[in-house]
């Protein structure tokens, strides 16, 4: 099935990966799904026993990593969250390779991953990345819930006239759960610029006039894609950088991926935990 076709049906590309999925990894339902973005690698190892590792571009519909080696498979966890003998095992789909709606290969392929996740039998997907923060107390390191997005993409992972509600996207009862983890977690709304640029500081001071809190290049029409295949929803950014403009410094790559690495072990012990609820 060629997922870039028009003519092909992209919810039958996402049955056919998740049924190659199960083959791939012996496991027949996935319970729930995580998409890691930026800073949110190590959580994966904290969920559970890693049951088996795919690499994406194998299974029909992903693409070969746009940084290579960066995230490119597909793994199955079994989650630590039962004792022995307490029913089946849940396990966890993390998607370690994300399309970015920037690299030009359309919405279908931004949207896949959760599709087939949704076809793979989950009922929850956790969608993270990393941003850039608006308010100056969140510093580099700081994890943040998402309340709501709002995407200046201009796009839609919908195709026709699917008028799909976004009522409760970050569903608030997943960012209680949440809380009962890590009662300081701070929440945001984030923005999605359709990137690869960074905004610039006038795009910044805009996205705050319209109510944002975090800028980032993700996430937003991954989430109405979930919504629309019946998928609850926790979005998680991690703040990596001062969005430009906030603070004096000009935004540095390097600066990104070292917030990110520092602040590995304890935004994947949080994940690890909300997911074991
Ligand atoms: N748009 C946007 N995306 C980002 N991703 C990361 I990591 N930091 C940023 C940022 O400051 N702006």
């Amino acid at each position: 099935l060629d997922i870039d076709d028009p003519a092909t049906d992209p919810f039958a590309v996402a049955q056919e990966a998740a049924a190659q999925l199960a083959r791939a990894t012996g496991v027949a339902r996935h319970d729930v799904a995580l998409v890691l973005g930026s800073g949110w690698g190590g959580a994966a190892d904290l969920l559970g026993e890693t049951v088996a590792e795919v690499p994406a571009h194998e299974i029909t519909g992903f693409s070969a990593p746009a940084v290579a080696g960066h995230g490119a498979t597909i793994r199955s966890i079994r989650l630590a969250d039962r004792e022995e003998g307490d029913g089946e095992p849940r396990h966890a789909l993390v998607l370690g390779s994300r399309t970015h709606y920037y690299e030009n290969k359309g919405v279908r392929r931004v949207a896949h991953g959760v599709r087939t996740a949704a076809a793979a039998g989950a009922r929850t997907v956790v969608l993270t990345n990393g941003c850039g923060g608006l308010v100056p107390e969140w510093a580099p390191g700081t994890p943040v819930l998402i309340s709501d997005h709002i995407n200046l993409t201009a796009a839609s992972p919908l195709e026709g006239a699917t008028f799909v509600d976004l009522t409760d996207l970050y569903s608030s009862r997943l960012r209680d759960l949440a809380r009962t983890v890590d009662d300081s977690l701070a929440e945001g709304v984030y923005v999605q610029f359709r990137g690869p640029h960074y905004e610039t500081p006038a795009e910044v001071r805009m996205a705050g006039v319209l109510g944002g809190h975090l800028v980032g290049m993700s996430t937003s029409l991954e989430a109405i894609a979930a919504r629309q295949a019946g998928l609850e929803i926790l979005g998680l950014s991690l703040v990596t950088n001062a969005a430009a403009g906030i603070s004096p410094d000009p935004l540095s790559h390097e600066e990104v991926i070292e917030a990110g690495r520092a602040a590995g072990p304890r935004i994947s012990a949080l994940l690890a935990a909300i997911v074991g609820k």
